[in-house]
């Protein structure tokens, strides 16, 4: 496939100081590529480089084989377009001008608008949606609508490479996706060549087909988005803590930050009372987030993978016993829960129902009298027993033989709860 944009291990520094460190990049022609990273990694620096609005120190960069020094400003302007981060207008001209202004490389001197670059520039403005903008001035403008005109200046260049610098980042929501689904359009029909850069990690992923992700000025991953955004991936280069689900919809990585994880203000309290939790269903999820904001020590389990309770442990970074659903729950997976209730100071049993598949879950706690337990006792037993009263079996034993068990009605005493439990441990 023709490649359209090429660099070899281009180098640029401001005030000799190295911010692109030798990128190599081949951009096919008719691809949708997203450059990502974190602040100051050298993204603009690099959408500069490849625009030339900054020439390189070192390297070359080649425009559909061309050296991009060797274009004049003209012959560039007919072959790439950028949509700076930046969309301020020095002068306050309406947005029918500042679009046509996208029409100049085409015009010969002294001749004037020509029945084609009108017709080019309207097409171009119900396309962006800013033919009602049309008579406005370009500073009376919202930031948003400023955007879509400078994107309509762009494309009015009708270029094959356009380059766009955070392009939604002024957008609101419904015009983001107007915007990326504009510029797949885009690509998709004219075979357009678009380079992104963007902070928007999930807009990226749904419709770039290439993504590279830079770090430090050097290219840290790139390929699709599955390969790209990876927790790993992410922690090493933004160091934030996230996780990645599928979009159920497009099957796209979507990534979400996990508040908890990198509050760096938040009371670090970690306590050192351990507290290993029985649940499913989503019966816990609610308490596994205030528990974890106390600052106690967490495990849980075993827990069916893509359930409400799994996700949150997910999310809190919970070391969490697993299973597959829908299937018993193996003695491996019981003999880990096992050494997780071990080590814990305290077993919390939610009000989850019980079927064949998970009775291991309350069974296992007949091999613990020692161990402290809380058991919600709200929703009666019976009720959430699909077995025939096997599991009402267990749970009555418990509860009558066992003298470490506590029955708590309400979640939200739960914390109370524990913290009493916890200084009777430490008076001990
Ligand atoms: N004109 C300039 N003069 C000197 N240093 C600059 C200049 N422009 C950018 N830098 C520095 O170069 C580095 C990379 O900046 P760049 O804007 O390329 O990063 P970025 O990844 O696009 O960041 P952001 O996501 O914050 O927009 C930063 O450390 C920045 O301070």
């Amino acid at each position: 496939m023709k490649i359209m944009l090429k660099t070899d291990n281009i180098k640029f520094s401001y005030n000799k100081t190295n911010i692109i460190k030798g990128i190599d990049l081949n951009i096919k022609k008719g691809s949708f590529v997203g450059i990502i990273g974190p602040n100051a990694s050298g993204k603009s620096t690099l959408l500069k480089n490849i625009s030339k609005t900054l020439t390189v120190d070192q390297g070359k960069v080649y425009l559909d084989k061309k050296v991009l020094n060797d274009y004049n400003s003209m012959e560039l302007a007919k072959k790439m377009a950028v949509v700076p981060q930046n969309t301020e207008v020095n002068f306050n001209f309406n947005v029918y001008d500042i679009i046509m202004m996208g029409r100049h490389p085409y015009q010969k001197r002294w001749s004037g608008l020509k029945q084609e670059d009108k017709k080019i520039v309207k097409n171009i403005m119900e396309l962006t949606d800013t033919l009602k903008l049309k008579n406005k001035l370009i500073n009376e403008l919202s930031g948003g609508e400023r955007q879509r005109v400078i994107i309509a200046r762009a494309l009015a260049q009708d270029p094959d490479v356009l380059l766009l610098d955070e392009p939604t980042s002024n957008l609101d929501i419904n015009y983001q996706g107007e915007i990326y689904g504009l510029l797949k359009h885009l690509n998709q029909k004219f075979n357009l060549t678009i380079i992104t850069v963007s902070h928007d990690l999930n807009l990226t992923a749904q419709y770039c087909e290439e993504l590279l992700l830079l770090k430090n000025g050097k290219i840290f991953a790139a390929g699709n988005a599955e390969n790209v955004l990876t927790e790993k991936n992410i922690k090493r280069v933004y160091k934030a803590e996230v996780l990645i689900k599928t979009n159920p919809i497009s099957g796209k990585p979507f990534v979400t930050l996990i508040p908890e994880k990198n509050d760096k203000y938040k009371n670090q309290k970690n306590k050192d009372f351990k507290v290993h939790v029985i649940a499913g269903g989503g019966t816990a999820q609610k308490f596994l987030y205030k528990l974890d904001n106390e600052g106690y020590p967490l495990s849980i389990g075993v827990l069916n993978i893509g359930d409400a309770d799994w996700q949150a442990a997910k999310e809190l970074g919970i070391e969490t016993v697993e299973a597959p659903p829908f299937i018993e729950i193996t003695e491996k997976e019981i003999n880990k829960n096992r050494k997780l209730i071990k080590k814990a100071d305290l077993v919390i049993l939610s009000d989850l129902p019980f079927g064949h598949g998970n009775l291991a879950n309350l069974k296992i706690l007949l091999e613990f009298p020692e161990k402290k337990k809380i058991l919600f006792s709200n929703l009666n037993i019976e009720k959430r027993d699909y077995i025939k009263g096997k599991a009402a079996a267990i749970w009555n034993k418990i509860i009558i033989e066992d003298e470490n068990v506590i029955l708590l009605k309400e979640k939200d005493d739960l914390i109370k709860k524990i913290n009493e439990l916890e200084n009777m441990e430490m008076e001990r």
